[in-house]
């Protein structure tokens, strides 16, 4: 694997064979930026007083973002949905349509709403990773040609939040027996070493019953907004070429069945873990995957979770569905601006088989990366990434280059959906501060969520 630098002292150049790991962000008792780690090295940044620094390295600044010519902000309608294509239901699960309101009661068992999910509580988990990676930099350009993809190391990826929330559950790492059932001996060794507790993303509440299903006073508040909604028109945004944001897209309704299926399978085998180093520190989110594992050790996505062999869970049918539709409707919206004839070319239509789920705390962050783990022919046809936003706010920042000084700045609100492809497919994108208390009353009300802000992206692999 490549792990050249080509980077410039005062930035990323973004040039060359390179890729380098990014740790995220420490908590060393002060404001927590950034942090990122080398291939090899054990080096994390931390940003302190506006400059990214090396822990004991050299300083960082990254180098100025070009500019974006793109229309910003420009509200509009959106279209009604129209399925257009199924997406694979290979999961067998099923969200059911809400039963009538007379039936509506808040003991309903989400296993209703997903059948064939049981939580398996208890169910041993991973080993850290040693955190989320990021790649240097590539240039748009370079992404153009699958030559010049080929010779990029595409298994670096993303620079993580680190930092240790106290009040969630610590990974307890339980060292196995080197030796297999075979009696190989000490030259043959499991990976899977590591036992993780369960992350709830969810709160309980003593004596409370657990609603698993949406109450009437959330099915209430949700028509009085569908029809608020309906009158006022959706709110869409292009935010650039190929980057779309749907304005509180995702209703209340939906919202609380993402959060308890998200908890019902992130409780499960393959569930919530806490990436981290092996060094010790630990990345500043909670992450599951569906459908696919992403490694963040090597970038790498697979069928098992490397450090506990867990299979992960498959993505709700009921999520295809909400990608589709999502789609669908930025198309519309593109449509409606005249932005293209052809919409399809702007944002090019997309079948998820990878969700990477977040759970970031209060101090979660995420810093300026590309997303381009996913195969040649998915990049080279920029295939979106759709991003669900659930809980409280967060502060998006993306740009052309690695540069939080020159990055655009969004407000992800909860029931957002983003989406990225097309010439915004390899957009630097991150995470800088989620604001604390900004979940919808109801959503907390309904499921519990812990505070923080759950994301969902999707990708087709
Ligand atoms: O949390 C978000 O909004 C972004 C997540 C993201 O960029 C990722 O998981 O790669
Ligand atoms: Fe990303």
């Amino acid at each position: 694997m490549n792990r050249g630098r080509g980077r410039s002292t005062n930035g990323y150049s973004g040039r060359g064979g390179r890729s380098w790991r990014r740790g995220g962000y420490f908590d060393h008792g002060r404001s927590p930026v950034g942090a990122e780690r080398h291939s090899g090295e054990d080096s994390c940044y931390y940003q302190e007083d506006g400059m990214s620094q090396s822990r004991g390295r050299h300083l960082q600044k990254t180098s100025p973002a070009s500019g974006s010519s793109y229309s910003k902000h420009d509200n509009a309608p959106v279209f009604g949905y129209k399925p257009k294509k199924p997406f694979p239901d290979d999961t067998g699960l099923k969200w059911q349509n809400d039963p009538p309101e007379a039936s509506d009661t808040s003991s309903a068992v989400l296993k209703d709403d997903f059948p064939s999910l049981s939580c398996q509580l208890g169910s041993e988990g991973s080993q850290p990773y040693e955190g989320r990676t990021q790649v240097e930099p590539l240039p748009v350009e370079e992404t153009e040609s699958c030559a010049s993809l080929l010779h990029h190391d595409f298994s670096r990826r993303v620079n993580f939040s680190c930092l240790q929330d106290e009040s969630e559950p610590s990974e307890s790492y339980r060292k196995m027996s080197p030796q297999n059932s075979a009696g190989f001996g000490d030259s043959v060794h499991t990976e899977c070493q590591v036992v993780v507790e369960p992350f709830d993303i969810c709160l309980s509440k003593a004596g409370t019953p657990v609603m698993l299903k949406p109450s009437l006073l959330v099915k209430n508040r949700e028509k009085r907004n569908e029809i608020k909604r309906s009158m006022e028109g959706q709110n869409g945004i292009v935010l650039r070429s190929g980057m779309v944001l749907l304005k509180k897209y995702l209703s209340l309704s939906d919202q609380v069945k993402i959060v308890k299926a998200c908890r019902e399978l992130g409780f499960g085998s393959g569930g919530f873990y806490q990436p981290g180093y092996r060094d010790g520190a630990k990345l500043q989110l909670k992450m599951m995957c569906l459908g696919k594992n992403w490694d963040p050790e090597t970038g790498n996505y697979g069928d098992l979770r490397p450090n506990d062999c867990a299979v992960p869970p498959r993505i709700p049918h009921e999520f295809y569905l909400l990608v589709e539709k999502a789609i669908k409707d930025s198309h519309a919206l593109l449509q409606q601006k005249a932005i293209a004839s052809h919409v399809e070319n702007i944002l090019p239509w997309m079948s998820p088989n990878i969700c990477i789920v977040n759970f970031y705390s209060a101090s979660g962050r995420l810093g300026l990366h590309q997303d381009r783990d996913e195969s040649l022919e998915s990049l080279h046809k920029r295939l979106p990434v759709v991003s669900f936003s659930i809980g409280d706010s967060a502060e998006f920042l993306y740009g052309d280059q690695r540069d939080v000084d020159k990055a655009e700045k969004v407000e992800l609100e909860s029931g957002d959906v983003l989406i990225f492809g097309g010439n915004s497919r390899h957009i630097f994108h991150g995470v800088t501060a989620i604001k604390q208390n900004t979940a919808p009353r109801a959503l907390m009300d309904e499921t519990n969520l812990r505070p923080g802000r759950l994301n969902l992206t999707f990708r087709e692999y």
